[in-house]
């Protein structure tokens, strides 16, 4: 094949149907004084005869803790608020209707220690806590919908722990929660010390700007997770995680932008970045040396649109803010050309899945 011709299918192959958002030099300023990289970037969609566009700003934080993990806990959860409140202004600056933090974004990721104190003391009411008031400020400050992930204590039902994503209107209603429904049991994620499997099942936040749903973490793995939010209409479905480099890397790139071509609906991967050192040591149960780390949280926050174009990742290792447009009418204008929700046996499926989960279930396999 001539070099040419060569070149140009290589140029075909990499060029993203996304384009950089410009975003304001006073939000780029502050970014860069508060040692933070902000990115921002455009999906679009076709023009259409009969709906506008349906434009959204979305905005992903990834950070890292501020304070050392055995600082007092309250002091811990005060410099979080304001690092990510310093964020969320600069989100704001630049357009954004919807921001999501990173998993369990008020504390380290301490459930690797085993131990219950102090993290336990990280927990809150989703409803009534002190993060999520500080929340409600910034949703009513900015007329922003905020994505929280939060330590839920549930004290209407004994103080139970939950792994919870609470989302606040961009008027400062708590609309409801969404609980983690798949509790790693993998490596250093032994969070099923903590919390059990979510109870609220997959639900679809109706918002200002569109309706959207919280898969967290370990949830990505699952894709039948991801089909009940998109079942259940979400058009942006968010992902806050906590994940370190040897055990997800390679998959990170590929489960969300996957996600997002399957259910015909945007995806928003994010993870925290940094090393967080606990005084006690532990063991990971693999026959290694105990250790005082967890390894390295990679970020790599990113947006995956349905047509399979996903944007640039931040930072493996800075705090970042990354900032994208999206018109929603790119979700349909999918289904329409590829009809994954039209061609899906979802009754076959149904039913097969009923009787695979008997306790006498006899697989199909055809032998000689
Ligand atoms: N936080 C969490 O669920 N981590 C599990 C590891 C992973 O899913 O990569």
């Amino acid at each position: 094949m001539p070099l040419i011709r060569i070149l140009k299918c290589l140029t075909f192959k990499i060029v993203m149907p996304f384009r950089k958002l410009n975003l304001p030099q006073s939000a780029l300023d502050a970014a860069e004084e508060q040692d933070f990289d902000l990115k921002g970037y455009v999906f679009e969609a076709s023009p259409e005869q009969l709906r506008p566009p349906r434009t959204v700003r979305v905005g992903l934080i990834q950070n890292k803790i501020v304070l050392p993990t055995d600082a007092p806990v309250l002091e811990q959860i005060t410099a979080l608020h304001k690092r990510v409140g310093e964020m969320v202004e600069v989100a704001a600056m630049c357009g954004v209707n919807i921001v999501c933090f990173q998993e369990a974004w008020t504390m380290p990721f301490a459930f690797c220690t085993r131990e219950r104190e102090p993290w336990t003391e990280f927990a809150e009411s989703a409803e009534d806590g002190l993060t999520t008031h500080f929340c409600i400020q910034l949703a009513k400050k900015y007329n922003m919908v905020v994505v929280s992930p939060i330590l839920e204590r549930d004290e209407i039902h004994g103080g139970t722990l939950w792994n919870t994503a609470v989302v606040v209107s961009n008027n400062g209603n708590v609309l409801g929660t969404s609980r983690k429904n798949h509790i790693p049991r993998v490596g250093d994620f032994n969070e099923s010390t903590y919390y059990m499997e979510g109870n609220t099942g997959h639900p679809v936040f109706q918002t200002q700007f569109g309706k959207i749903a919280v898969n967290i973490c370990y949830g990505r793995h699952h894709p039948l997770n991801w089909l009940m939010y998109s079942l259940h209409g979400a058009e942006i479905i968010f992902n806050p995680s906590a994940t370190v480099g040897l055990l997800s890397e390679p998959m990170w790139p590929i489960e969300a932008r996957n996600a997002a071509i399957a259910n015909h609906c945007f995806t928003c991967a994010i993870n925290r970045v940094g090393t967080e050192y606990f005084r006690n040591e532990f063991t990971s149960g693999d026959g290694k040396k105990a250790h005082h780390d967890f390894g390295h949280f990679y970020g790599s926050s990113y947006v995956a649109a349905p047509d399979g174009s996903r944007s640039p990742g931040l930072s493996r290792t800075r705090d970042g803010l990354l900032v994208t447009e999206m018109d929603l009418n790119l979700n349909r204008q999918v289904a329409d050309k590829w009809n994954f929700k039209m061609t899906g046996r979802y009754e076959m499926y149904a039913e097969e899945l009923k009787k695979a989960i008997q306790h006498d279930f006899k697989p199909n396999i055809v032998k000689e």
